[in-house]
C-alpha cells in the first residue's frame, strides 16, 4: 500500500487532470490511498468567501462563490460524459451546505466559519476527479474523509485525535480495499465529534497524507509536484536551484521550519515514526527520478536556501530598562502560543527582545496591543529574510548584495540575514 498526495498545482486545470491518467496506469497492481487538495488557488478564493461573510457582507460572500461553483462546474461539464450527472448532483449538495451557511448571520468564531466554507474546496475537487477517473477507466472509491479523520475543535488548526482515527481506518479505509485498489480522498480536512468540519492548516494536505500513511501502514508516501523534487532553493526565485535526490526527515523538518514552501512542516513525524519513506516527484515527468526522503543519515548537502518575504520586525523593549529575563520572554511566548505564530527568528538583548514573524495584520496589532503595558513595542513591516543552511559565506555575500541588512544571525549550521528593500 503506498499513500499518494497531489496538491492543488496538479489539479489546477483540466489538461493536468487528464495528466493523471497515465500516472495512475503505471501504478495499475497496487493499492493506492490518493489524497488530494482543492484545485489551484480554490483555497484562497473560499478565504475571500469566508471573510465577506464574516464582515456580513452577504452579497459579496455569494457572488464569489458563485465564480467557484461556476469554475467547478465547468471542469466538471469539460472532464466529464457518463459521470457529470451524478457529479453535479454530489457538487450541488456541497454547494448546498455553504449556501444555506452564507444566508445565516455569523454568531460564532470567524475560525468555525472559515472551516465550515473553506473545506468545501477539497470535497469538490475530489469529486471531480474521482469521477474522471472512473470514467476513464481508473476504478476508484471516493471517500469523504471527514468520516474517518476527526480532529478536535481547534478550527483552522485542528489536531487530530490518533485513537479514533485510526480505529476508523480499520473499520471504513481496510474494508474499501477488498472492493477496490484506489480510495481516493481530501486532504486539509477533518471533522470533529459534532461532525463540524475542520481544517488542519494552509497546505496542510501533505499532513493528511502523512497520516494516512502512518495508520494504514503503508510503504511509502509520494507526493506529486510540479518540480523535479526538493531543490536547494524555490526554483521560482532562484532559477540555478538544484534538485537534492536524498534528503533525511531532520533536513527536511530544518529547512521546513525556516519556512521552505515545499512540505508540510507536520508531515514528517507520523512519517518518521514508521520509517516510511518520502519521495517528492514531478507530476509533469513521471520520468524524473524526484526526491527520497528517509531515515538515514545525508552527506555533502548543498547549501540549502529559504527567502521569505512579508516579515515583520517587532522590537519589545522594557519600559522602566529592567533586564528582559525569563518571566518577560516567558509571556511573550505564551502569546505566541495562544495566537498561534511562529517567529522565524528571535534575538534577546539585555533590555529587549527582537523577533521576525510572516506578516498578519491582525495577530500583529494584537500582540503589540497585549505587550504594550509592559513593553515599548515598535513594529517594522515589509522585510524579507533569507535563511541559508550549510551556508559558505561568499553566497550570503552575494544574496546580500544591494539590500540593506537589518539583522543577522549565524551558527554552524545555518545563517540567517533580515534586510530592508533600499529605496
Ligand atoms: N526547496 C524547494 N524545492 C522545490 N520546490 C519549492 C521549494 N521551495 C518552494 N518550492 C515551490 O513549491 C512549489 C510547489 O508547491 P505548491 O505550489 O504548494 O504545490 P502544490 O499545490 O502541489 O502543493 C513549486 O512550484 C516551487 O516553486
Ligand atoms: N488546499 C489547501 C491544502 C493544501 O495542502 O493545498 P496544496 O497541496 O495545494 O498546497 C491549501 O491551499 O492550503
Amino acid at each position: 500500500m503506498q499513500v499518494f498526495k497531489f496538491g492543488g498545482a496538479s489539479v489546477s486545470t483540466t489538461e493536468r487532470i487528464r495528466a493523471l491518467v497515465p500516472i495512475f496506469h503505471q501504478f495499475r497492481d497496487q493499492q493506492l490511498l490518493v489524497v488530494i487538495s482543492a484545485m489551484g488557488k480554490t483555497t484562497n478564493a473560499l478565504e475571500k468567501v469566508a471573510h465577506a461573510f464574516y464582515d456580513v457582507n452577504r452579497d459579496a460572500a455569494l457572488q464569489l462563490f458563485q465564480e467557484i461553483k461556476q469554475q467547478h462546474l465547468q471542469t466538471a461539464g469539460d472532464l466529464l460524459n457518463t459521470g457529470y450527472a451524478a457529479c453535479e448532483e454530489q457538487l450541488t449538495n456541497f454547494f448546498t451546505e455553504v449556501e444555506w451557511l452564507l444566508h445565516d448571520q455569523p454568531v460564532q468564531s470567524f475560525d468555525y466559519y472559515y472551516d465550515q466554507i473553506v473545506c468545501i474546496g477539497e470535497l469538490l475537487s475530489t469529486a471531480i476527479v474521482s469521477a474522471f477517473l472512473n470514467e476513464a477507466g481508473i476504478l476508484n472509491q471516493w471517500l469523504d474523509v471527514r468520516d474517518v479523520l476527526r480532529t478536535d475543535d481547534n478550527f483552522r488548526d485542528a489536531n487530530i485525535d490518533w485513537e479514533y482515527s485510526a480505529l476508523k481506518v480499520n473499520q471504513v479505509v481496510n474494508p474499501l480495499f477488498s472492493k477496490t485498489s484506489i480510495v481516493l480522498t481530501q486532504g486539509f480536512i477533518g471533522s470533529t465529534d459534532e461532525n463540524e468540519s475542520t481544517t488542519l492548516g494552509r497546505e496542510g494536505s501533505d499532513y493528511s497524507a502523512a497520516v494516512f500513511a502512518n495508520l494504514l501502514d503503508a510503504s511509502a508516501q509520494t507526493i506529486w509536484k510540479d518540480v523535479a523534487g526538493v531543490m536547494n532553493a524555490d526554483p521560482k526565485c532562484f532559477p540555478d536551484a538544484q534538485l537534492i535526490s536524498t534528503l533525511n526527515y531532520t533536513e527536511v523538518i530544518e529547512m521546513a521550519y525556516y519556512g521552505a514552501q515545499v512540505i508540510h512542516p507536520k508531515t514528517i513525524k507520523p512519517l518518521q515514526n514508521k520509517s516510511i519513506p518520502l519521495q517528492v516527484k514531478c507530476f509533469l515527468d513521471t520520468s524524473l527520478p524526484g526526491t527520497l526522503i528517509h531515515n538515514k543519515p545525508v552527506k555533502d548537502l548543498p547549501p540549502i536556501i529559504v527567502w521569505k518575504e512579508n516579515q515583520v520586525l517587532l522590537q519589545f523593549k522594557s519600559k522602566d530598562f529592567s533586564f528582559v529575563g525569563e518571566q518577560p520572554v516567558a509571556q511573550l511566548y505564551q502569546t505566541f502560543a495562544h495566537l498561534s505564530l511562529r517567529p522565524n527568528m528571535t534575538q534577546n538583548g539585555a533590555i529587549s527582545f527582537t523577533c521576525v514573524l510572516d506578516d498578519n495584520p491582525e495577530k500583529m496589532d494584537e500582540l503589540a496591543h497585549s505587550a504594550a503595558g509592559q513593553f515599548e513595542v515598535t513594529v517594522e513591516k515589509g522585510l524579507s529574510l533569507l535563511t541559508i543552511r550549510h551556508f559558505i559565506p561568499e553566497l550570503f555575500e552575494k544574496l546580500s548584495a544591494g539590500k540593506k541588512l537589518v539583522l543577522k544571525q549565524e551558527t554552524t549550521e545555518t545563517v540567517q540575514g533580515l534586510f530592508r528593500s533600499e529605496t
